[in-house]
């Protein structure tokens, strides 16, 4: 029988950058919110188990989504930072969905609805032992800047440099011991596998596409509904 994964999709941020009314996942895009374009992603595939969506403890926009009642998608309540929604997603596939240690799941923004199913083909047919995300190999020059003001420090090799992505795939167990680890150290975690490079992992980085970006600031969104236009 082929393999089948769970989703976590963490939608409980507030959507700071995007400095708009509603968290940015409940923004409309030609018709329909990020996130339920999100869910729609996996929602028909033969090859996912389950969907998770971690949502704010105060949500009042979840009960509207289209995927609210399905019985493939089933919400839980995320944290205050990306890396505790995530674990809290862990934590309820593991209690409450009899997902095991050792099965791999997948990590997807919610800001992400635009994830091509070519590229999620390529995540789900990885089967690597230390994990794999999709990341972007970086096309332009890349500049640090000088601690303090923006002038140039120096110019990096950008032959070894990606832009990290998600679906990010990992064992559950693993990733959940190596978030926990994280926290604990006080490190700042701003993907799941940061968590593990930790912890020693290496995780294969596999191509993933352009129109993968993350909708963070306003410029995202309209270029998203251009997209979709
Ligand atoms: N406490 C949090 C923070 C973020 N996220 C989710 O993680 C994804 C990527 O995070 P980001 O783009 O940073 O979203 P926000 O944290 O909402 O944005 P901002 O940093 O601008 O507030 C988003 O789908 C967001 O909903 C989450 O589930 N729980
Ligand atoms: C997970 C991620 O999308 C990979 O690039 C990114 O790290 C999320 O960062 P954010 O600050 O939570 O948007």
């Amino acid at each position: 029988m082929s393999k089948k994964f769970w989703v976590v999709i963490p939608a409980a941020g507030v959507g700071r950058r995007m400095q708009s009314d509603c968290p940015k996942q409940y923004l409309d895009i030609s018709g329909k919110t990020v996130l339920d374009r999100t869910i729609s992603v996996f929602i028909e595939r033969k090859d996912i188990e389950g969907i998770a969506v971690g949502i704010g403890a105060n949500d009042a926009y979840w009960q509207d989504s289209i995927w609210a009642e399905h019985s493939n998608v089933h919400s839980y309540v995320g944290g205050s930072e990306r890396s505790e929604t995530v674990q809290n997603g862990l934590s309820f596939l593991l209690d409450q969905h009899g997902v095991t240690p050792h099965q791999s799941v997948l990590v997807h923004d919610a800001a992400r609805p635009l994830l091509p199913q070519t590229a999620l083909d390529k995540i789900l047919s990885h089967d690597g032992k230390f994990g794999c995300i999709l990341a972007l190999p970086c096309r332009d020059t890349i500049k640090q800047q000088q601690q303090g003001n923006a002038t140039i420090h120096s110019t990096l090799d950008r032959r070894l440099l990606w832009q990290a992505q998600t679906p990010q795939c990992f064992p559950v167990g693993a990733l959940k011991k190596a978030l926990e680890q994280a926290v604990q150290d006080g490190a700042l975690i701003t993907d799941e596998s940061s968590a593990m490079e930790r912890l020693g992992w290496q995780p294969a980085l596999i191509e993933g596409d352009v129109l993968n970006f993350k909708i963070t600031s306003p410029d995202d969104l309209m270029l998203a509904r251009a997209v979709l236009r």
